[in-house]
């Protein structure tokens, strides 16, 4: 029985083929193998949550996720981000466990997408480190997910880090609270300068506010800039956030990552838990973030336990499309033992001794193939072990 709609997949739903699929599986081993170094411990969590606690928790806008309902009658969601369903594990079953704890996870997430083009279900590769409230950890975080993508070959990268309590107070010394905060901020995280500009021009308030809000736009560099950054501000909030803003960047030169890093003052990721600093990181010509995160110290209170949390998570689409682009050639080496019925145990035999040090080998019955000629040119190494007895 054949559809017009037999090939077609929902919207953002992706195949991924054996290439891309063995490419993913190099590069997540070789992040795994660093985060498994620096102590994290890996879980897992299920894809469906409650909608009322992990998915308002999640803090994705409502349109993005993917909705179902049980058997009971309660909405459920398909994970969208993996940070609220650790709040929720590290709140039940490992509560008694003491803090920090390190903990890291690599899973797929849904987010409903609009138009063609984006996947809506995407893999990410994430680590928190939760009940640790000083810079060292915003510090840690940071230079494991450069440690994270050195290992993987990744060279020209950059990481671009802020302090969403420094947006907020500056925000709110000059607008308030509310709409207006909420749509700068959008234009913000859009990086849609402009509009940002065009906006500020048209705010109910002093010519010296619009200029401090637009001077907000300048706020990038290393830790000199911090300086300009203290003459836009008075509020006790905003010169605390931009003192942790130094002593992060000093605890990055410790670790000898800061030659990656920017201090950007206008960063502002998609999802609203966050509270202190935020970053992400962009790879060489491309226009989108390879991994993003940042500290945020009220979700995991949300879930019944005091502690606070910093983490991030990398898009390995993404991550490897920037691979892509540096071209890190993937070892797609396949020996192939050709057989034919009377030689079949030898051929096992073989394939035993060269899977042993670490081939990879398919071994075919030679009955079985239709083109011969197509099938051997998909190897890089063809055996032959048919007819007479070699022994
Ligand atoms: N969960 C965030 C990344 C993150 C992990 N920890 C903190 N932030 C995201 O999906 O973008």
């Amino acid at each position: 029985m054949s559809s017009p709609f037999m090939f077609e997949k929902p919207l953002g739903m992706k195949d991924t083929l054996p290439l891309l699929y063995d490419r993913n599986e190099e590069v997540t081993s070789q992040i795994a193998e660093e985060v498994r170094l620096w102590g994290y411990q890996t879980l897992h969590t299920p894809a469906l949550e409650y909608y009322d606690t992990v998915g308002a928790a999640s803090a994705i806008h409502d349109a993005k996720l993917f909705k179902l309902m049980d058997r009971q009658g309660r909405t459920l969601v398909l994970r969208p981000d993996m940070t609220a369903p650790i709040a929720r594990v590290v709140s039940s079953s490992l509560k008694d466990e003491p803090l920090p704890l390190r903990l890291a996870y690599n899973t797929a997430l849904y987010r409903t997408q609009e138009h063609e083009g984006k996947p809506a279900e995407f893999e990410q590769y994430g680590v928190e480190l939760i009940g640790d409230q000083t810079v060292s950890a915003d510090g840690e975080i940071m230079a494991l997910l450069i440690s994270a993508f050195e290992k993987t070959g990744l060279r020209h990268f950059r990481l671009a880090f802020g302090h969403i309590g420094f947006m907020n107070a500056l925000f709110t010394e000059v607008v308030g609270s509310g709409d207006h905060v909420h749509a700068l901020k959008q234009f913000l995280f859009e990086k849609n300068y402009v509009g940002f500009k065009r906006y500020v021009r048209k705010l109910p308030i002093s010519a010296l506010d619009k200029n401090r809000l637009e001077q907000l736009l300048s706020l990038r560099g290393g830790p000199d800039m911090l300086e300009t950054a203290k003459e836009l501000v008075s509020s006790p909030d905003a010169l605390r956030a931009l003192q942790e803003v130094q002593e992060v960047w000093n605890v990055l030169e410790s670790y000898g990552v800061s030659s990656y890093m920017n201090i950007d003052l206008n960063v502002v990721l998609h999802i609203d838990y966050y509270t202190g600093v935020v970053f992400e990181s962009y790879g060489k010509e491309l226009g989108f973030p390879l991994a993003s995160g940042g500290r945020y110290d009220e979700l995991v209170p949300k879930f019944g336990r005091q502690a606070s949390a910093t983490g991030f998570g990398i898009r390995m689409d993404r991550l490897l499309e920037a691979l892509n682009h540096i071209d890190c050639p993937l070892n797609q080496e396949r020996t192939l033992i050709l057989f034919s019925k009377e030689r079949q145990k030898e051929a096992v035999e073989e394939a035993k001794q060269l899977r042993e040090s670490g081939k990879r080998v398919v071994i075919q019955h030679v009955a079985g193939i239709e083109d011969l000629d197509a099938y051997t040119s998909t190897f890089t190494n063809v055996i032959q072990r048919i007819g007479g007895s070699a022994s």
